[in-house]
């Protein structure tokens, strides 16, 4: 039986893991820490039966080699010294947080608005998007679990991009569910002002999310131009869930039939990527309380069947497959387990 120890775990990504976790035939709860609680017990605070104690992050971290996987479900820029301390006992890592998402420690200044303090650690972290990366996570002790926009956009587009075919300019609109945002008393995210609205924010090129993008993306192109993207976020009164909608220009000579089995091809055998037939769009019911992203590919012009544009619709839920689910799915590969326990 592998142990976790959950930093944060009375946040919406922390509870969610210990959801996951008493569904994993393999996992138990070693030890887990609140902020504003310690002292009380998880069913203080949560409406859940498991009544563990919360204590706080500097007595988990004395614990840390009590547990084998340290997930850490802090805000950006608390785990950084968290990271370290974990890291100095060999106890493998899967931070939530985008602290050690990006490879560079400018391009983390520039999106998140403060230094990185920890830049060394920086590329000794492996970027957890599993469908792509799984070789790299195979054994890796420190892991960067992506962040839940971008895994919806990068899985959408990860095909056409290592194929040549996604067209420079990328246009993302994405609609998020309230716990996108965390357990946090901000005015925007109460019940009176985002239910019956919906609201975009960080519009255009401002969103921290297009560095993971860039990461992923400008990665996966063998050459050419690196893509510009224009994202807009939107606030959806939902609980959870992500659908992002974009809109693509393939090249001239490319059909409908070379994308899908370009997209069958890269996805073979994936047991989390549900690829919707023709026809048919992705919606979040495909996806809420599921590891799933489905991903719908339609053309734009019903009129034109040599028509190059192309709308991709992609959809998850963003507390599993955009935060916890593939915190385990990362754990599982990492410790070589069947990549789907704890998830079907
Ligand atoms: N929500 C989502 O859909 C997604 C979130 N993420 C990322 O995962 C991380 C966690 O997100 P989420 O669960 O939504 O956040 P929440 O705000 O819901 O929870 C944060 C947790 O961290 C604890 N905490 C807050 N500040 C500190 C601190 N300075 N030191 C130690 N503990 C602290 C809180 O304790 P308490 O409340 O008990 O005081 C709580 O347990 C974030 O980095 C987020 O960006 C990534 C993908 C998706
Ligand atoms: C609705 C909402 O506010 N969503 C958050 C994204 C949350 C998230 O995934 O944070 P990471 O940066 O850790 O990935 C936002 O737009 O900032």
């Amino acid at each position: 039986m592998y142990r976790a120890g959950i930093a944060g775990a009375t946040g919406y990504t922390g509870i969610e893991l210990v959801q996951l976790i008493h569904r994993h035939p393999q996992m138990e709860v070693g030890w887990i820490t609140s902020q504003s609680s310690p002292g009380k017990r998880l069913s203080d605070v949560h409406a859940v039966p498991w009544d563990y104690p919360l204590i706080t992050l500097e007595e988990a971290l004395e614990r840390a080699d009590e547990v084998d996987v340290v997930f850490l479900c802090l805000p950006h820029a608390a785990s950084i010294e968290p990271v370290r301390a974990v890291k100095a006992t060999g106890v493998r890592v899967i931070d939530l947080s985008a602290d050690f998402r990006l490879k560079d420690a400018r391009a983390y200044e520039r999106w998140y608005g403060v230094p990185h303090t920890a830049p060394d650690l920086l590329t000794e972290f492996v970027y957890g998007l599993c469908e792509i990366n799984r070789a790299q996570i195979r054994n890796a002790q420190l892991i960067a679990n992506p962040g839940c926009y971008p895994t919806s956009v990068n899985l959408a587009l990860y095909p056409l991009a290592k194929a040549g075919w996604l067209s420079p300019l990328v246009i993302v609109d994405s609609k998020s569910g309230v716990s996108g945002a965390g357990r946090q008393t901000k005015l925007l995210y109460s019940f009176t002002e985002a239910n019956e609205n919906m609201t975009p924010y960080n519009i255009g090129h401002r969103h921290r999310h297009i560095a993971e993008m860039e990461l992923i993306l400008n990665g996966a192109r063998a050459n050419g131009q690196p893509y510009r993207f224009l994202f807009s976020p939107h606030l959806l009164p939902v609980n959870r869930g992500i659908l992002s909608t974009i809109y693509v220009t393939v090249p001239e000579g490319v059909t409908e039939a070379d994308i899908r089995q370009l997209y069958h091809e890269t996805y073979a055998g994936e047991p989390f990527i549900h690829l919707l037939p023709p026809g048919q769009i992705a919606t979040l019911r495909h996806t809420v309380h599921s590891n799933r992203c489905a991903i719908s590919i339609t053309p734009a012009d019903p009129d034109r069947p040599d028509g190059t544009e192309y709308i991709i619709v992609a959809t998850l839920d963003n507390l599993v497959k955009g935060a916890s689910g593939q915190a385990i799915q990362n754990f599982n590969i990492a410790v070589g387990l069947d990549e789907t326990l704890g998830l079907l």
